[in-house]
């Protein structure tokens, strides 16, 4: 084995380079083919997935004849330990990784293509129709019709695709050195008691979540009748306001706690005021520029496609930021609806495309989150001081603001509704995908084992019967686009401690959830020295420096909510707060 450290640098620049140029052409194709799905662009696809892994397992062969694991030089040793982590790109059986590859853009395209129609000619997308629909009717038949047939139109068809997915990537990361697909996305998190340190969280959080699940109940018996809902004390999945009942903000005209005062969903606002998907991404920009960071560059605005096409182009329109790999060319991709829901996420990506700009210097291998969480966080941590009223007012969304405690109560509530809500179904989702890469989840049991967490964790139950001919984890996003979940669950967690810490930084002594951080350079530094690393820090070491702290930990949530808890546990006392841990 090759011990010369000199050699393994020059070897390690010259990846780097040859990096950029094969991952710009996989990046490129992979955009043509989710900004325009055709068979043409998807085999375009995978033919650059393909060169990818050669190129990829090339890397690693030539890596694994240096003796890197004893080089003296650390950073050296944590470079190349990613050189040779290649993920499935180590399967050798060409035509098992191009069905592998193959199969994926599958899964992607029938869920991004999905309709439901309501009548024979009016077949409906999800975004924006059936997400406008979920949102804001409260018709339970029309719901449950959306809900339903949104399912069989996705999950039910990407079933079959998804059971030899499983299989193939699993056999593709054996050959990485893992002994199973979740395995290789914990390693990640390099901590080696990552599930408990998750589990601990979520234990410590959920009171909070029964709380205000107990409350948005009562409130949606009112609405919908007490029969209409299970005695287990679940709530049906279909009548939260969103296909996933994921967050539960467009239930806010209902959660109200004090109705009549200022109106923080701006919405009504940004329509009034003629915004577009355009003005929303330069209000995030102007906001990152006002922390001193770095401002979107000419190709963003060029390349980016901020709203669906209307030429008729099959999209993905699930909002995602991209990296291209040469320094230059970043973009969102996001079937923008000019809505609040849809404001916090162009901040949501535009955290992304910053920690792009802040870490494109760095080496290919280093050029992510400290972890996955940390990328999740940074657009949120943003929209925490976005979305309070004085901000809201400070760009012209919000007339006026009401500073009492019914006004806070109102805040913390739509708030919780979008943080809170969320804990439990941020958590569940890899907790049913571990259990399907580990083999303790059987395709036959892929439904159940779903329901089982949807109802045991989440309070939620199926508004009508669900069989194994369902695949209903396969009607979310994520599954079929094989996008990894935990991470929105710890950074759910960690952009609470970000944002304590950086409104420390910004002088702002008021309670955490009503600091803005906005026009703080100081904040902005500290956070820029943070993004800079990307992963070349072990992610409690970029902790430490962002957050004081280099563990995840939930006492800057619970600060956040504690007014909101103490009102909810007033609210609550005449209501018991279970429902059955077990599907009804
Ligand atoms: C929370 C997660 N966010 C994202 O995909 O960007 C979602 O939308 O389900
Ligand atoms: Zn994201």
């Amino acid at each position: 084995l090759i011990t010369n450290e000199t050699a393994a640098r020059e070897f390690a620049n010259e990846v780097n380079a040859g990096s950029e140029v094969v991952m710009y052409n996989f990046v490129a194709a992979s955009w043509n083919y989710n900004t325009n799905i055709t068979t043409e662009n998807q085999q375009a696809m995978v033919d650059e997935s393909l060169k990818l892994a050669l190129f990829d397992q090339a890397v690693e062969a030539n890596a694994s004849r240096y003796d890197w694991k004893n080089f003296s030089d650390t950073d050296l040793n944590r470079l190349f330990s990613k050189l040779v982590d290649i993920g499935t790109a180590a399967m050798t059986d060409k035509v098992k990784l191009e069905r592998l590859n193959n199969i994926m853009s599958e899964m992607e395209a029938i869920y991004s293509t999905g309709k439901v129609c309501l009548t024979e000619n009016n077949c409906l997308p999800l975004d924006p129709d059936l997400s406008r629909l979920m949102a804001t009717s409260t018709d339970y038949d029309e719901l449950l019709t959306v809900w339903k047939g949104w399912r069989d139109a996705t999950g039910a068809k990407i079933k079959d695709l998804y059971k030899e997915f499983v299989s193939l990537s699993n056999e593709a990361i054996v050959q990485n050195g893992y002994p199973d697909t979740g395995a290789y996305w914990k390693s990640w998190y390099d901590t080696p008691t990552f599930e408990e340190d998750l589990k601990t969280l979520f234990e410590t959080l959920k009171p909070l979540y029964v709380n205000l699940h107990a409350y948005t109940r009562k409130k949606l018996k009112e609405r919908y009748g007490a029969d209409k809902f299970p005695t287990s004390g679940h709530i049906p999945a279909h009548i939260l306001g969103n296909m996933w009942a994921q967050t539960w903000g467009n239930l806010f005209d209902l959660l109200e706690p004090y109705p009549g005062k200022d109106d923080i969903d701006v919405t009504p606002q940004m329509v009034q005021q003629n915004y577009t998907a355009e003005k929303m991404f330069q209000v995030s920009d102007e906001f990152f520029k006002s922390l001193g960071l770095i401002e979107m560059p000419s190709e963003f605005w060029d390349h980016s496609m901020l709203k669906k096409p209307t030429d008729g182009r099959d999209v993905v329109c699930h909002a995602s930021a991209w990296d291209f790999y040469n320094k230059k060319d970043f973009r969102v991709k996001q079937c923008t609806d000019i809505t609040m829901e849809d404001l916090i996420t162009v901040h949501h990506e535009m955290g992304h495309i910053e920690y792009y700009l802040q870490y494109k210097d760095q080496h290919v291998v280093y050029r992510d989150g400290a972890n996955p969480g940390f990328h999740e966080a940074v657009g949120d941590v943003i929209s925490l001081s976005v979305q309070t009223p004085t901000h809201l007012q400070k760009i012209g969304l919000l007339p006026e603001v009401t500073n009492d405690e019914e006004a806070e109560i109102n805040f913390l509530m739509k708030m919780a509704l979008q943080k809170i809500a969320f804990l439990p179904f941020g958590y569940l989702i890899d907790q049913w995908r571990w259990s399907v890469f580990s083999g303790e989840t059987t395709p036959d049991n892929y439904n159940q084992k779903w329901w089982d967490l949807r109802c045991g964790l989440q309070g939620i139950s199926p508004p009508e019967d669900r069989t194994e001919d369902d695949f209903d984890p396969g009607a979310k996003f994520h599954i079929p686009g094989n996008t990894p979940y935990i991470r929105y669950f710890v950074s759910f967690v960690i952009q609470f401690q970000f944002h304590k810490s950086l409104c420390q930084a910004a002088g702002q002594n008021v309670p955490l959830h009503q600091c803005d951080i906005y026009q703080s350079t100081a904040a902005g530094q500290k956070l820029s020295e943070m993004l800079k690393l990307g992963s070349s820090k072990p992610w409690p070491e970029a902790m430490m420096m962002i957050a004081g702290e280099d563990k995840m930990n939930a006492a800057a949530l619970m600060e956040y909510f504690q007014p909101l808890t103490t009102w909810l546990i007033e609210q609550n006392d005449v209501y018991k707060l279970v429902f059955a841990e077990s599907n009804p």
